[in-house]
């Protein structure tokens, strides 16, 4: 519920409001000084203010100032209440950053209309601020191996420029963090970054998720839709899984980006766009190019510079820092910042192939914690037992000499249960398929999307 600070001399308008607010569904708090209000907007989180300009003790635009000087996090949106010869002070107030200014006495209607108004403005703030704290907490790539090190110079330099970027890497390497990453360090950064996911969308509707369509062009679409090449104009369109395009999906992308203009579905006139393409994939396209699944030019397009992500136990020594980034986000999150994770328990993790690399990894210390509420200190044996024939065989062994072994003798929850046999099941159907998830996804009765999804969840890496 929304919380109202009505600041007004006027008992009688102050109890007025305050009853036609209340049915409104508003919490609210009424006051008739200068002095009190500012004490309870310190002490309370206020969506609004009503503030009178006249006050017995003070000055309404005295108290708008002082409001400001708080640099509250989340400040209340504060609209004027002007009587007669106050009209010019409100205009003043409105420069000063008031929301806007009502006079009296009060139509009912506008007042409502105007406070809520007011309140979607300030949440629609605040949701911009979460989403820019949000894309600055994932705008960096971490990771101090040498490819790591060397990927974040090639970040630095291209991320600048408007050149387009082809990343590779497995499945949960980090490329769309990358991608993330470069856009955040570009000059669009203030601008939208767009995702699609190729594989995830069933192949006849990835048209129209890339172009939108016009009204009926699409079985079922009675309404028109834009596409996500117009939704990340002026922004970062991040392609992911771009391998996984028909071959008339990839000539409309090639034309797109050559003239930075497109028809969508069933439209008569092109939509022209300014954006910056920045595709992934984890096949290899010179192979798909060589069985004719994968448009050479189009390769060439998007591959003005290519970035490759090694997969995570080829960088394993990244892996104590990850590990720790991920217990201090999980940490907080759950409300154990102080959480620790002991040394054995790293070398155990690092004794591990992870398949599915960091997101993988970010997984288990998420479930870890979850699973063991009371540990300050995740030890070895609080960790999962995770796929037996991901053990590293390679010769790498664990700090403790350990070669071959389970992380953790303990038993598994039947979740954990479901989810290995799901995820050696999924293998098995795959090599059947010699990795190609189609027909796998056909072999166990799944839409293609949903066993991507699948694989993804589970941490099945996703060779084609
Ligand atoms: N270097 C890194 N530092 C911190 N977090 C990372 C890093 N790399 C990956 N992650 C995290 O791991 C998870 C998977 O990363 P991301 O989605 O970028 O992988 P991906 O290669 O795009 O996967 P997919 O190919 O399956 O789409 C995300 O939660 C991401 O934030």
């Amino acid at each position: 519920m929304k919380h109202v600070l009505v600041v007004d001399d006027e008992a009688d308008i102050r109890s007025l409001l305050e009853e036609i607010l209340r049915d409104e569904g508003y919490i609210v708090t009424t006051s008739g000084s200068a002095v009190e209000a500012m004490e309870l907007i310190r002490d309370a989180e206020y969506d609004a203010v009503l503030l009178d300009i006249w006050l017995p003790d003070g000055d309404g635009l005295d108290v708008l100032g002082k409001v400001r000087d708080l640099n509250l996090p989340s400040p209340p949106e504060i609209i004027m209440i002007s009587g007669h010869g106050t009209i010019e002070s409100a205009v003043r107030a409105t420069k000063l950053g008031a929301y806007d200014f009502l006079e009296k006495p009060l139509s009912l209607e506008r007042t409502l209309l105007m406070l809520k108004n007011a309140i979607e403005a300030r949440q629609l703030r605040r949701d911009n601020r979460e989403l820019q704290q949000q894309l600055a907490q994932t705008a960096y790539v971490t990771g101090e191996s040498v490819p790591m090190k060397a990927l974040r110079q090639q970040i630095r330099l291209m991320a600048p420029t408007n050149g387009r970027v082809l990343i590779f890497g497995e499945s949960g390497t980090g490329k769309e963090r990358i991608a993330r990453t470069m856009h955040a360090q570009s000059q669009r950064a203030d601008r939208v970054f767009v995702e699609l996911n190729c594989a995830a969308i069933p192949e006849n509707h990835i048209e129209s998720e890339l172009f939108g369509h016009r009204h009926g062009a699409v079985d079922g679409g009675a309404h028109e839709k834009r596409g996500t090449f117009e939704r990340a104009d002026g922004g970062t369109l991040f392609l992911d899984e771009v391998g996984d395009m028909s071959l008339k999906t990839q000539a409309k992308v090639l034309r797109a980006l050559d003239e930075q203009r497109f028809y969508p579905v069933g439209a008569h006139n092109p939509v022209h766009v300014d954006v910056r393409v920045i595709a992934a994939t984890n096949k290899n396209l010179d192979d798909e190019i060589a069985r004719g699944n994968f448009r050479e030019d189009l390769f060439y397009r998007l591959n003005v510079i290519p970035f490759y992500v090694p997969p995570l136990r080829d960088r394993i020594e990244d892996l104590p820092l990850l590990a720790h980034e991920f217990l201090q986000e999980f940490g907080r999150q759950y409300g154990r910042p102080r959480v620790e994770i002991a040394s054995d328990a790293v070398a155990a993790l690092q004794n591990y192939r992870w398949p599915g690399n960091v997101r993988e990894l970010r997984n288990v210390i998420e479930r870890v914690l979850i699973l063991n509420p009371k540990a300050n200190r995740i030890e070895r044996k609080h960790l999962p037992t995770l796929a037996h024939r991901e053990l590293r065989t390679d010769g790498v062994p664990a700090a403790d000499g350990s070669r071959g072994s389970s992380l953790a003798e303990g038993s598994r929850t039947l979740v954990e249960a479901r989810e290995a046999y799901e995820r050696d099941y999924i293998l098995k159907k795959l090599d059947d398929c010699h990795g190609n998830v189609s027909r796998a996804a056909e072999a166990l009765g799944l839409e293609r999307s949903h066993l991507y999804r699948k694989m993804k969840a589970l941490g099945v890496p996703i060779r084609e």
